[in-house]
């Protein structure tokens, strides 16, 4: 079955309810629609009312019965109460007084929301950059226990192909622990989508072909992810060739049960991570859902700033996918 086809059957009539803090912006309210229309998920659109109304008038888009909310305007009792969520949660990072400024931001708003269980998930980056979008949940929602870091998956789809690739996001230059966590979420993150995953931990170098920290990092974090989930097909470090090519896997690994058969794709740091996944999608012909971040308490997805409004559409499938487990 195709991959969305089997995650809608999934989050179909379950009423999850996804927050949009970028509810002005067409690409989401025009996916907020569909998402509403074809019973996947009740969606919310955060931002100025009377702007969301106009642009999807403008746009011709009809938005129904739609939830619609303005941080600005927000009920004071209710504003009050998340003031007083968040300044707990945050143990004396924030003040009241920050708080107070903080959560008029969409994206904090949006992310309290989701944390105060008045939302199941948010999907939010289609005009913020990453850093603005996951800083609030890393902050406010943070991570599962055994998970000290999120990272950003993409699932990587080309007619019958899928793969994942990770961290393509968050973590600018994870250690071996950090990357061996990856590694694990990343198996995980693969079973939403009916991966069943063999996880390739990527290098320049195959299985001790070249020396050096950046080799010897990569490494330890398969020694790592192979203690931490036994059970799971990790293997490295590999070259992309050595991961994917059975032929050259062959000649390069010939010892490896991963190699040759990789569907699970782990970067050793960001630069490569977000550069692979942009090159597979814009050059490979491949379409990037994503990224969706894994290992956090509750699902929150960031998007491109280059998504159309089918990217959205999906990620907020996903995301409805997600809150379901
Ligand atoms: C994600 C990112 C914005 C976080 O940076 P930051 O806000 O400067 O992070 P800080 O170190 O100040 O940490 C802020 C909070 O988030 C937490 N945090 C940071 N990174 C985290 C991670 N990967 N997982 C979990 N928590 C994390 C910190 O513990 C801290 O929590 P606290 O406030 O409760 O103490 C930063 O790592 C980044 O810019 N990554 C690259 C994003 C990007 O541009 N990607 C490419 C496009 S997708
Ligand atoms: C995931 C990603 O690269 O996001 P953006 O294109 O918005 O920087």
């Amino acid at each position: 079955m195709d991959l969305f086809d089997n995650l809608k059957q999934k989050v179909a009539g379950a009423n999850k309810t996804i927050v949009f803090p970028e509810g002005q912006e067409p690409r989401i309210f025009r996916a907020a629609i569909r998402l509403k229309n074809d019973g996947l998920v009740v969606p919310i659109l955060l931002g100025k009312v009377d702007e969301i109304k106009q642009n999807a008038e403008n746009e011709g888009v009809d938005l129904g019965d739609i939830e619609l909310i303005d941080p600005n305007t927000y009920p004071e009792d209710k504003f009050a109460e998340m003031v007083e969520a968040f300044v707990e949660r945050r143990k004396g990072k924030n003040t009241k007084e920050q708080a107070e400024t903080m959560l008029r931001d969409v994206n904090y708003f949006g992310t309290m929301l989701v944390y105060m269980d008045k939302a199941d998930g948010l999907v939010s980056g289609a005009i913020h950059s990453t850093g603005d979008t996951v800083r609030p949940a890393l902050q406010i929602i943070k991570t599962k226990p055994g998970v000290s870091r999120t990272s950003g998956a993409f699932v990587m789809v080309k007619g019958d192909e899928r793969y994942l690739f990770a961290d393509c996001a968050i973590n600018i230059n994870p250690g071996a622990q950090e990357l061996a966590e990856i590694a694990v979420e990343s198996a995980n993150t693969a079973k939403i989508f009916d991966i069943d995953p063999q996880v390739a931990m990527l290098s320049f170098s195959t299985m001790g072909s070249a020396k050096s920290d950046e080799v010897t990092k990569v490494q330890e974090a398969v020694k790592l992810a192979k203690e931490l989930a036994p059970n799971e097909k990790i293997d490295g470090e590999l070259q992309f060739d050595a991961a994917f090519v059975p032929v050259v896997a062959k000649q390069k690994a010939p010892e490896s049960e991963v190699a040759g058969h990789a569907n699970v794709f782990v970067f050793p740091e960001l630069q490569s991570g977000n550069i692979g996944y942009k090159i597979a999608q814009r050059l490979g012909g491949f379409e990037a859902i994503g990224p969706v971040l894994q290992g956090l308490n509750k699902p929150v997805s960031d998007l491109s700033r280059g998504s159309v409004e089918e990217d959205v559409y999906k990620v907020a499938i996903i995301t409805a996918a997600q809150a379901l487990m």
